[in-house]
């Protein structure tokens, strides 16, 4: 299994008043999968995910990522843990507008502690995989926004993360980009068994996908 979520819950205190922003979520997603986290807006996807992705604790219930307890794990163990095996996709894509792209990829690795000619090789390659091999020198703002994109997905992956997790990842894309991007994670997932959860709005993702959960008011909803 390589996320196991279990009896999440997250509130938070507005004044006098407790607000459930996720009720007894259970949700387990198998490796090598592609799980969309759709439904309405303010229904906590964000907020799940982030619980997902080890940025925010809940209030109640436990995830174990690749057989592992986030929610038991010490500060410093959980920041490695997310290092080296979870990869993140942000919607405003995060590049450094002062570096280059190959720069921006190999930014991660440095934080591995991998650096010179074999941090340049595996940007340089993880590049070429997503179709930029020829744009490395560019600076995001010569970039297209398909293309920053494409950056930010070679950056999470280029530490060959197990599990890939990304928050509309596709929203400020055009729909031929947008598919491609999902082509990628997809092929992804296939060959390299990489388990991808996203957060998406976009219907026309749905059949790159093998299940979506979603989410209203805060429980997950079978369809
Ligand atoms: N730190 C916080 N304090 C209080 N309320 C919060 C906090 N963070 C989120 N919320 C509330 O929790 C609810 C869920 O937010 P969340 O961002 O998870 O929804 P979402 O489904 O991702 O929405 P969207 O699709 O619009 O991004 C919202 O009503 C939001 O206002």
């Amino acid at each position: 299994m390589a996320i196991a979520a279990t009896g999440v819950e997250m509130s938070y205190l507005a004044g006098q008043k407790r607000i459930q922003i996720l009720k007894q979520v259970d949700l387990t997603i198998e490796r090598g999968q592609v799980q969309l986290l759709m439904g309405p807006s303010g229904s906590g996807k964000t907020t799940l995910l982030s619980i997902l992705a080890g940025l925010l604790a809940p209030t109640a219930g436990s995830v174990c990522l690749l057989g592992e307890d986030i929610t038991r794990m010490s500060r410093q163990h959980l920041s490695q843990f997310r290092l080296n095996r979870l990869g993140f996709i942000f919607q405003g894509f995060n590049l450094f507008p002062a570096l280059t792209a190959a720069e921006n990829v190999e930014v991660a690795l440095n934080l591995q502690g991998i650096r010179g000619r074999q941090a340049r090789q595996s940007a340089q390659e993880m590049l070429e995989r997503v179709g930029l091999g020829d744009k490395g020198q560019n600076r995001p703002r010569d970039l297209s926004g398909g293309q920053k994109q494409r950056v930010a997905i070679a950056r999470a992956l280029v530490t060959q993360p197990e599990i890939v997790m990304a928050d509309e990842p596709t929203a400020a894309l055009d729909s031929k980009s947008g598919h491609a991007v999902m082509e990628l994670l997809r092929r992804l997932a296939i060959d390299d068994d990489v388990t991808v959860l996203m957060v998406t709005h976009d219907p026309r993702i749905l059949d790159v996908a093998d299940s979506v959960t979603y989410l209203e008011d805060g429980e997950i909803r079978e369809k």
